[in-house]
């Protein structure tokens, strides 16, 4: 690896190709996923979410659609990312498969994992691709170097739902996503106690300052909202937030996160 690949693998910013988006500096971006039940439904969400100013980027949640295990499915899916990043284009355009396991609404075998996110990559156009860290390098290696050589994004994510773990575990999974090549490194974990808040903050600054990012951390459910506002302090890029359904619990209304991320900035 040449010095200039090992550099831009610990950028703190990440720019979008041809938007000039930067990830990673400034005031926190604010994400918004569209979780219809129906391709239509998706669509309908997206190009709501497209006029509303405080937005900054649709996250397309694809397994709330619970298809894409054959081709037919693949082409309607595939099919409706272009029209969503059409209808979009001033907002960072992520699509999302988010699997039972963490936290989402289908469950995909390895292979239909590899097949769906693969054929997303090469027939769709989008900014960012989310990939689960707990796949394993040797599904997701592919999938990266494909996304990249298509100029898209990798966010590269790991959820608990079930607790907060401990900070040298938090450490790992965050250096293991950029290891797999993820431009932006995602936790999500659900704390039980303030604490686990306070920890997982901690480690998100720390990343920070060691200049690992961009971040998305956050801990879910209402003890963790703090987390979702603060991130111009403690060092997370991008927050998401609800507009009509969560995709998570402890989500907040966009206009509530863009006033608090106002307050919660240096
Ligand atoms: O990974 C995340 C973060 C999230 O789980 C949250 O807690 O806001 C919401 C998901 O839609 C998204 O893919």
């Amino acid at each position: 690896m040449s010095a200039a690949d090992t550099e831009k693998k610990i950028s703190r910013t990440y720019v979008i190709p041809g938007k000039g988006k930067r990830i990673g500096e400034g005031a926190p971006g604010i994400l918004v996923s569209a979780t219809g039940r129906t391709p239509e439904a998706i669509l309908e969400a997206v190009k709501r979410l497209a006029a509303d100013p405080a937005v900054d980027g649709i996250e397309l949640r694809l397994d709330h659609l619970d298809s894409g295990r054959n081709s037919d499915q693949i082409l309607e899916i595939t099919g409706l990312v272009n029209q969503a990043y059409a209808a979009a284009p001033d907002k960072i355009l992520i699509a999302t498969v988010r699997t039972g396991k963490e936290g989402g609404e289908a469950s995909y075998t390895a292979a239909e994992y590899l097949r769906l996110l693969g054929s997303l990559i090469r027939y769709s156009r989008m900014d960012l691709i989310d990939l689960e860290v707990s796949r394993g390098e040797e599904l997701l290696a592919p999938l990266v170097e494909a996304a990249h050589a298509a100029g898209i994004g990798v966010i590269m994510s790991s959820h608990n739902f079930s607790e907060t773990p401990d900070s040298e575990k938090l450490r790992e999974t965050l250096e293991l996503e950029r290891k797999l090549g993820g431009d932006i490194l995602k936790l999500a974990v659900m704390p039980r106690k303030a604490s686990d808040v306070a920890r997982l903050l901690l480690v998100t600054a720390e990343a920070r300052e060691a200049g690992l990012g961009p971040l998305v951390t956050m801990a879910m459910g209402p003890l963790g909202s703090i987390s979702r506002v603060s991130g111009g302090i403690f060092g997370s890029a991008l927050t998401f937030a609800m507009s009509g359904t969560a995709s998570a619990p402890g989500q907040m209304a966009v206009e509530d996160v863009k006033r608090s991320l106002g307050l919660f900035s240096v």
